[in-house]
């Protein structure tokens, strides 16, 4: 895949990174830039994904659900079926823990670049631009902020893996090999999208899917991400109060045995507004054999290979990015 993208970001611990932003164009300092600079252009390689290609017509399009709905599992289910996302309100994230960690990630991204750079994350390590490194600047308060939005989402994600399993008819003891601080691994990954000036020639981050079970994204300033939908095109998510963004990953778009989709997402950047987002995902540990669970009411033939741990489906991903999915799958005769 082409080029660097015109963010930065920072992680809490995980296992590993399923984005691609690339911090080796740092340190820059994007404030002072009038025109983007040739390092950080985006050059197509699919016309398909053209950054112009937005449906600016359907922007309200992506469903919003209530979890308080009666109807919350039919309506997650359908939206993981058709957009693999969807806009959720009452989702039972505090306020004061959403808004403590956007002035945080604003005071984090406001340091100067020498600050940044003495956290800057190493290619072989999945945490950077910050965590353990950046503490002295902030004492507790940034970490306080990031594990109480941790804790939050995990209880959310949770939640949506109970209901998603059972729309797919996946039985309440299957449920138990996948929630819980022994199976899952979570991270959270603060990103900063700077006033760009030149934003049709730039992007946030490309296009990809994550390697997660659910990923909640919490926009903060702008709109700017969108998501791909078969037959359409991008689809700009709106900034909708009181909402998160649900994002279905690889690891639910292969359990669902390809009913739910993988979002296909990416981020444009804009010439008004800095953006930031808090993107928090949740996916198994590494050891978790991630093949279809065939609910009781489908009798589809598994569309992946059986016994394919979560551990070699990464390293997969990690080689082949967005083939991943159909590397793994098995082909019909
Ligand atoms: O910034 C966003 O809205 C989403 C970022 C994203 O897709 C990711 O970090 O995987
Ligand atoms: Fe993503």
């Amino acid at each position: 895949m082409a080029t660097p993208v015109f963010a930065a970001s920072v992680e809490t611990h995980g296992e590993n990174s399923n984005t691609k932003t690339l911090p080796i164009n740092l340190p820059l300092d994007f404030s002072s830039i009038k025109l983007l600079p040739e390092t950080h252009a985006w050059h197509e390689s699919n016309n398909k994904k053209k950054i112009e290609n937005n449906n600016e017509s359907s922007l309200f399009a992506l469903p919003i659900i209530d979890l308080n709905d009666p109807n919350a599992m039919e309506l997650i289910g359908h939206a993981c079926e058709e957009w693999g996302a969807f806009q959720l309100k009452n989702h039972g994230i505090p306020k004061s823990v959403i808004k403590e960690l956007e002035i945080q990630t604003k005071r984090l991204f406001d340091l100067s670049k020498e600050q940044k750079m003495k956290a800057l994350r190493s290619c072989d390590h999945p945490t950077g631009y910050g965590t353990l490194w950046i503490t002295p600047f902030f004492q507790q308060r940034l970490c306080d902020a990031m594990k109480k939005f941790q804790d939050e989402s995990s209880v959310l994600v949770e939640k949506l893996i109970h209901l998603g399993f059972k729309y797919l008819g996946i039985s309440k003891d299957q449920e138990g090999n996948w929630i819980g601080p022994n199976n899952r691994v979570d991270a959270l990954q603060l990103n900063s999208y700077p006033i760009c000036p030149n934003p049709e020639n730039a992007m946030g981050i490309g296009p990809h899917t994550d390697t997660s079970f659910f990923t909640v994204v919490h926009q903060i300033q702008s709109s700017g991400l969108q998501i791909f939908k078969d037959g359409s095109g991008w689809f700009t998510v709106p900034l909708e109060p009181n909402t998160v963004v649900i994002n279905t990953g690889d690891i639910l778009h292969i359990l669902s045995n390809a009913r739910f989709k993988s979002a296909l997402h990416r981020v444009t950047v804009n010439n008004i507004k800095h953006r930031y987002s808090m993107v928090y995902f949740y996916r198994p540990t590494m050891d978790h054999v991630i093949s279809p669970l065939v609910s009781n009411n489908t009798h589809d033939d598994p569309r992946f290979r059986a016994a394919l741990t979560l551990k070699e489906y990464s390293a997969i991903k990690d080689k082949n990015f967005e083939n991943a999915l159909s590397i793994v799958s098995v082909k019909e005769d």
